[in-house]
Parts: structure tokens; sequence; C-alpha cells
């Protein structure tokens, strides 16, 4: 790397070019180098033949001005670049990359970062910024091609057959907790192995600044975390504060109906017939069965709720998150996280469990050993998907932290993945 830009040898000539120049760096400041010039002299030693590292001791030991003797490339690129905007899916450390031109020219980034792509003039590497930026000086990343392959040559380095959880993943069954009628899932989730979906899916994620505009339904709003962390209790705290503007969406079950439950009310009353129907057509977010009776929450029972005015709160299974993510439902992601042990020690003194076994009893330290446990899971293979977290500690500390969130999420701009606004042909 010379002061902003990355330099190369003709293996076959020894003649040392300019590879890329970095976007808001030294060299692109002044305006006088480019991608493809050949450099002749370094303050006055030529560097013809020279190895690119002894180019940059030249350089390294100069003082003050540096005089760079170039031969210009004739055709200069032309830079028709659209803005483009991605959520990285992965994670990337450009120390830990042996194969990147330069590291200190590199940029980490973590999943779930917006990143600006600044230039994709090389195929293998882009430049680009992190977002919200401060810095006038891009960073190299891979091209998703070459974060492709990378994911690939790590994916069969693996020990685990990539084949057999594609199909998995495929047949995903997903449950739902049914806390407003009482009830706890029986469970039969089949999990989705490790980095499953990351290696499915591409590693940047286009996405687009969003704003709803006044008329439009409300965003979703999906709350999901580790089981006993407080999903429920937030979002009936959430409904119960203003139940004109908050509501969750009515469940379809194949139990009989209660003597006081109505259609519609409670549950969606239906036959196993419909029920099996409507899985078969997708049109569950997330379904199971419960001591012999199917329970399931519609897409249709969703849009129900947006469409009388209100804000659809969902509580999912972190495994449902992929299947919820479309443009259909546009949903607003948030994460419910635990607070540190200690925290949860104290915070959960006089709270209860529920348990599948209608059982509610105080918490033990092994439960709160197993909720750290599932977070960590959550967060490696979700993290990218969450559009805000909350630290679960106080619990009317969390409660006010949901309500911004929630206002923040219908008034203000999120970035969301580009295909749910302009809808491509796999959305
Ligand atoms: N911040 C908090 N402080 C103290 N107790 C809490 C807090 N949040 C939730 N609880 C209590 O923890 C218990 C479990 O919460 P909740 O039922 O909402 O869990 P959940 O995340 O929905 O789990 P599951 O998915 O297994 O039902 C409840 O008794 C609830 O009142």
């Amino acid at each position: 790397c010379v002061h902003g830009a990355t330099i190369k040898r003709n293996e076959v000539t020894g003649e040392i070019f300019i590879a890329r120049v970095i976007h808001g760096g030294l060299a692109d400041r002044s305006g006088l180098l480019h991608a493809g010039d050949r450099i002749i002299e370094v303050n006055g030693f030529p560097v013809d033949g020279m190895e690119p590292e002894q180019v940059i001791q030249v350089q390294a030991r100069s003082q003050g001005t540096i005089m760079f003797r170039v031969i210009p490339i004739t055709e200069r690129p032309v830079h028709n670049q659209t803005m483009l905007y991605v959520r990285a899916m992965v994670d990337y450390s450009p120390q830990q990359d042996p194969t990147i031109p330069c590291a200190d020219a590199g940029m980490s980034f973590r999943k779930g970062d917006v990143l600006e792509i600044v230039d994709q003039t090389d195929v293998l590497w882009w430049q680009a910024k992190k977002l919200p930026s401060s810095t006038a000086c891009a960073g190299l990343i891979p091209s998703t091609s070459l974060l492709k392959r990378k994911q690939r040559e790590f994916w069969w380095s693996q020990s685990y057959q990539p084949h057999a959880c594609i199909q998995t993943c495929k047949f995903i069954h997903i449950i739902m907790t049914f806390l407003l009628a009482g009830i706890t899932q029986s469970s039969c989730h089949t999990r989705c192995p490790s980095s499953c979906y990351s290696a499915l899916n591409g590693p940047y994620e286009e996405v687009v600044r969003y704003q709803r505009h006044q008329q439009d339904t409300h965003r979703l709003i999906a709350l999901s975390g580790p089981s006993g962390v407080g999903v429920n209790e937030l979002r009936r705290r959430l409904i119960e504060m203003n139940p004109n503007i908050f509501q969750g969406p009515v469940p379809h079950t194949t139990r009989t109906p209660k003597a006081y439950e109505e259609s519609g009310r409670e549950y969606f009353f239906t036959s196993r017939e419909i029920f099996n129907h409507m899985v078969y057509n997708n049109r569950f977010l997330e379904y199971g069965e419960h001591k012999g009776n199917l329970y399931g929450t519609s897409i249709e029972s969703v849009n129900d709720v947006l469409n009388s005015g209100k804000i659809c709160v969902i509580d999912i299974e972190p495994n449902a998150i992929q299947a919820v993510r479309t443009h259909e439902l546009r949903p607003y992601i948030i994460y419910v996280k635990p607070p540190p042990l200690e925290r949860l020690r104290e915070t959960r003194q006089d709270s209860y469990i529920i348990t599948n076994y209608y059982v509610n009893r105080p918490f033990k330290d092994e439960d709160f050993q197993e909720m750290e446990e599932a977070a960590r899971k959550i967060e490696s293979h979700n993290w990218q998907f969450f559009d805000h977290v909350i630290v679960n500690d106080e619990l009317q500390d969390s409660c006010v932290q949901l309500l911004t969130a929630v206002r923040k999420a219908q008034d203000e701009p999120q970035w969301v993945p580009a295909s749910w606004i302009r809808p491509t042909a796999e959305s």
C-alpha cells in the first residue's frame, strides 16, 4: 500500500503499476494517481524490476514530499457506479485473510454491519465504508464472488455433510408458543445445523433505506429470543399498554372450542383438513402440535391486524426468523437478549419459569445457563437479521426500550433488503 493506493508488479515485464486507488485516501484526494498508471520512479529511484515491497521501503524512507514519476494509463476506466449498500451476512477480518493484497488497506466487518460499496471495478476486491461512516477513506473488502468462494472452501473443510444440511433446512418444522392460551409447545423442532443458511445465502444482502409512508400499513414487529428470556412478557405488556394500537394475531387451532370461546376471537377453530391445507400452501408463519392438536399463526391473521390499522406484534422462534423475513411481511425483528448471569439472578428472583409441563417454578441457575447458551447459538446464526436488540434486564426499562424501538420502526427510515422494495424473480 502506498499512500492510499496498492501497487502490483507485472511478472513478465517487471514493471510496477498502481493496482487500485483507495477511495478517500491521499492518492485519491490528490487526483493524480489512477489504477493502471505505471510507476517509473519514486523520489528519483527507478522502480522497474523491484519487488513491490522494495518500492514501499523506498517511499517509507523518504520524508516530506514524495515524488512519483508515472506513465498514466491511456484509457482510464469510466466510473459509472451506482450507489450500493449491503448488509454483511458474515464476519470478515483482513488481518486473518492471507489473500488480501494489503491487510492495512482492508476493512473488517461483523455480520449485520451495513456497508456502502464505493468501488466494484475489481472483480475480487471491492472498496467499502462501514455505516454510519466517520472516515472519508474506504477499505478493501472481498467481493461477493470472492467471499462466496472463501465460504465454499471453508464449507468443504468442515466435517458435516452440506447436502444433509440443505435437506434439513427445507423441511424445517416451526413451532410457536401459545402463551395466549397458557399452553407451551411440545418440542418437535428440526434444528438447522450451524452456518447452514449463511452458506446457502450470499455473504452480502443488498439493502435500501425504507421509510414507511403515513398511509401504509404498519411494519410487523417480531420479537425473538432464547426460551425464558421474556419475549412473551414484553409482548403482553406492550399490547396491554395500548390495545388500541398494538395487537397479536389470532392463532388457528384444531382443538374444540371451550364454551366461552368464539372463533376469530381467541382462536380460529378449524378442521385438521383445512389446517393441513394451509400448511401445504405455506400460509403459516409457525405451527406445531400440542397434546394432539395443531396450533398455528397464519399470515392472513397477521395481515388482518395490519389492515385494521394496528401494529401487529408477534413472537417467533429463532428458527423461524428466515421464514418470516419476506417481501410480504417485511418484519422489524427485535432480539430480546438475556443480561449477564448475575443480573439474571438478581432480576428473576421473584419470577417463575413456564415449563413444558404446566408447572411454573422459580428459575434455577441451570435455566440461566441454558438461556445464555441458547442466546449464544441464536446470535451466532441470526445476529445479521436483527433490526434492534433489547437486553432484558429491568423489565420496566425493557418495556420503555421496546416502545421506543417500535415507534422508530414505524416512523424512521430503516435499512431493509432491497428485494422487499423492488421484488426480484426469486423473492
Ligand atoms: N426483565 C425481567 N425481569 C424479571 N422477570 C422477567 C423479566 N422478563 C421476563 N420475566 C419473567 O420470566 C418468565 C419467563 O418469561 P416469558 O414467559 O415471557 O419467556 P419467553 O421468552 O416467552 O419464553 P418461552 O418462549 O419459553 O415462553 C415470566 O415469568 C416473566 O414474567
